[in-house]
């Protein structure tokens, strides 16, 4: 039975759907407080990359999953822990006996525990692709809830367009003036945690973002952004000292500003133009081949 404050709508279904999982950037990062429940209090400006994971999604006899992509290796193993599977059971336990079973294919395009948000832009591509599959659409309210479950980048990655986030993650603002970026994303392919580099964290209680998300120009952005900071970036520097190296390497390789990325090890480097980006990611991979490169434009706030 579904229940009433679920509020879920159906609509027809289809035999088969695809969804894209794109990055989530943190392109500023202010940690501003701690909650009772340990969880930091953060303000961010996030946006989202054109490069990402995809996800099929298939009426199927019996429930399965695969994967595939440079990373579904290292997700092989997890025996039934993925963030897509438990993403499918908590759609399906709020719609209810109307979610017939479901094939799921993963290409793993994104390192794992990189900062980019991989399993949470899986996840929310999980909500957003069973959703379509099984045609139905759950309250804004019950899908926000769902997703926060899954994970607090959860709710940002459901939207997967420019944002201002607060709280942990919860409460969003679109910010339609982002512009796109051309990007370079960087990562030594050494995984951090996110808990390890929150309690390495030396303050608590830095100032708000202070952005005035209304400039037009991209160079009017990139200053007000380059005025901002992670603040988990000293704590993950400690961790994996590479981090230090990939920031000098983009900003050698012409990166007009470079910061990391979450809790790490991701870095990106910003760049005047998608030409500059794809150079210098193919130079980069050259002077590195066993770390990951990828030159990505990400989503404008207008799209
Ligand atoms: C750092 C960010 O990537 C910024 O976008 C996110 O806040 C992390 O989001 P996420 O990976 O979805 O994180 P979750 O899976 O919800 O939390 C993992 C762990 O990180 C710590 N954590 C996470 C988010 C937060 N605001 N404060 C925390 O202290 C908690 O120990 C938590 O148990
Ligand atoms: N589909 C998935 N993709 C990636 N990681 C997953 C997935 N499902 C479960 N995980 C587990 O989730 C953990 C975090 O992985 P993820 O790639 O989302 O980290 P992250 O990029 O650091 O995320 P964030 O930026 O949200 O902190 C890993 O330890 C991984 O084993």
């Amino acid at each position: 039975m579904m229940s009433s404050e679920n509020r879920s709508q159906f609509s027809v279904s289809c035999s088969s759907v695809s969804e894209k999982a794109r990055a989530k950037i943190n392109l500023a990062l202010h940690v501003t407080g701690q909650r009772p429940d340990g969880y930091h209090l953060l303000d961010m400006l996030v946006t989202f990359a054109d490069h990402g994971d995809r996800l099929d999604f298939m009426r199927s006899p019996a429930d399965a999953f695969t994967l595939s992509g440079r990373f579904g290796e290292v997700l092989a193993g997890d025996g039934g822990t993925n963030l897509v599977l438990k993403a499918r059971d908590l759609l399906r336990g709020a719609i209810g006996p109307l979610a017939f079973p479901v094939s799921i294919h993963l290409e793993k395009n994104l390192p794992v525990a990189s900062g980019i948000g991989g399993g949470s832009a899986d996840a929310a591509a999980t909500l957003r692709g069973l959703m379509r599959l099984w045609g139905t659409t759950l309250s804004a309210e019950t899908l926000a809830a769902l997703a926060l479950k899954l994970g607090a980048d959860v709710p940002m990655c459901l939207e997967s367009r420019p944002l201002i986030a607060r709280g942990i993650g919860e409460e969003l603002e679109p910010v339609p003036e982002l512009p796109a970026f051309a990007m370079v994303l960087a990562n030594p392919l050494k995984g951090v945690s996110t808990p390890e580099v929150f309690r390495r964290l030396a303050t608590k209680n830095n100032p708000a973002l202070s952005l005035t998300p209304s400039r037009p120009q991209a160079a009017d952005w990139l200053a007000a952004i380059a005025a901002t900071r992670n603040d988990l970036e000293p704590p993950a520097r400690e961790l994996v000292p590479e981090i230090a190296a990939m920031a000098a390497m983009l900003q050698a390789r012409g990166a007009l500003l470079t910061r990391m990325s979450g809790s790490g090890a991701t870095c990106f480097g910003i760049f005047a133009s998608m030409t500059s980006a794809e150079d210098a990611a193919a130079a980069l991979h050259d002077a590195r081949s066993d770390w990951y490169f990828q030159a990505t434009e990400t989503v404008s706030g207008g799209a």
